[in-house]
C-alpha cells in the first residue's frame, strides 16, 4: 500500500450535543480509490464532513499529506488541496452548466486544457453547456457536482454516495467516470451503498459501524469474500445490490 494522503487517527467528533464518531480510524492511500462502507447512521457522511472541518473534532488528528488539519476552517482545508462532494451535491439548478463551473473555479478564470479533459470525463456537461442545471437529469447533475470539484487542481476529492437514486444504466456511466478519474492518479474516497458500483472502483476499502471503522483492508478481499460481507454490511448470498 502507497503512502496515504489522509489519514485519521482515533477520530472523534460531536454534531450539536450528539456523539458521533468514536474513534475513527482511516488511511487514504495516495493516487487509489478508497471506498467507505457502512450501514445508514455508521457515520460515513459524518466522517467527510469532519474531514472537511464541517463538525466538531473532540479528540484524534486529520492528516492531510502529512500535515495536521484536524478542526482547521472548512476554506483553508480546501485550499490545502481537497474537494468535497456532498450527498446534496452543491449545485445551483436555475445557473446553467458553464455558469455552475465558473463559480466553482474560484481562482480565476476556467483552465482551457482542464475543461477539455471534464469533458472526456462527462460528454453530456459539453452538450448541454448552456442548459440550466436544474434540467439535467441525476446522474448529469452528479457528473456537474464532481466537475466542479476537480476544475481545479485538487488531490483528494471526496464524494459522498454518488450513487443514490440513480438508475443502473447511469451508474454505470459515473463509474466509466470514476475509472478514468482513478486512470489520472487522483486520490479518491468515496462514500457508498452500492456494493457493486464499490467493488468495481474500489482499491482499498474501510467499513464503518457505530461511528468508528470496524475493517479496512483491499477491496478484492472483500470483494471475495462473503461470509465477510454478511457480517460487516448484511449483504446476502447473491443480493448484492
Ligand atoms: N445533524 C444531525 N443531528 C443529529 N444527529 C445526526 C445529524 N447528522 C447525522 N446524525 C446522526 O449521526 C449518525 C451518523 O450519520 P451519518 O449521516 O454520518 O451516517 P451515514 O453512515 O452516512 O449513513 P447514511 O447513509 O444514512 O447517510 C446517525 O446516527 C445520524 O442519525
Amino acid at each position: 500500500m502507497s503512502d496515504p494522503i489522509l489519514s485519521l487517527t482515533g477520530v472523534r467528533a460531536d454534531i450539536d450535543q450528539y456523539h458521533i464518531l468514536h474513534g475513527v480510524d482511516l488511511r487514504v492511500p495516495k493516487g487509489e480509490l478508497t471506498v467507505l462502507l457502512g450501514r445508514n447512521g455508521a457515520g460515513k457522511s459524518t466522517t467527510l464532513r469532519t474531514i472537511m472541518g464541517l463538525t466538531t473534532v473532540t479528540g484524534g488528528q486529520v492528516r492531510f499529506r502529512g500535515e495536521d488539519i484536524t478542526g482547521q476552517p472548512t476554506p483553508r482545508i480546501a485550499r490545502q488541496g481537497i474537494a468535497f462532494v456532498p450527498e446534496s451535491m452543491g449545485i445551483f439548478s436555475l445557473l446553467t452548466v458553464r455558469e455552475n463551473m465558473v463559480l466553482a473555479a474560484v481562482s480565476g478564470p476556467m483552465d482551457e486544457q482542464r475543461l477539455n479533459w471534464i469533458f472526456e470525463l462527462f460528454p453530456p456537461l459539453k452538450k448541454f453547456w448552456n442548459r440550466p442545471a436544474g434540467n439535467l437529469s441525476g446522474g448529469q447533475k452528479q457528473m456537474l457536482a464532481i466537475a466542479r470539484a476537480v476544475i481545479e487542481p485538487r488531490e483528494l476529492l471526496l464524494v459522498d454516495e454518488p450513487t443514490k437514486g440513480l438508475a443502473p444504466a447511469i451508474i454505470n456511466d459515473l463509474a466509466d467516470a470514476f475509472e478514468q478519474l482513478k486512470q489520472q492518479q487522483v486520490s479518491i474516497l468515496l462514500v457508498e451503498q452500492n456494493f457493486n458500483f464499490s467493488r468495481r472502483l474500489g482499491q482499498s476499502v474501510a467499513v464503518m459501524n457505530d461511528g468508528g471503522v470496524v475493517y479496512a483492508g483491499q477491496m478484492a478481499e472483500l470483494a471475495d469474500d462473503e461470509d465477510l460481507q454478511q457480517e460487516l454490511l448484511g449483504l446476502g448470498l447473491g443480493a448484492h445490490q
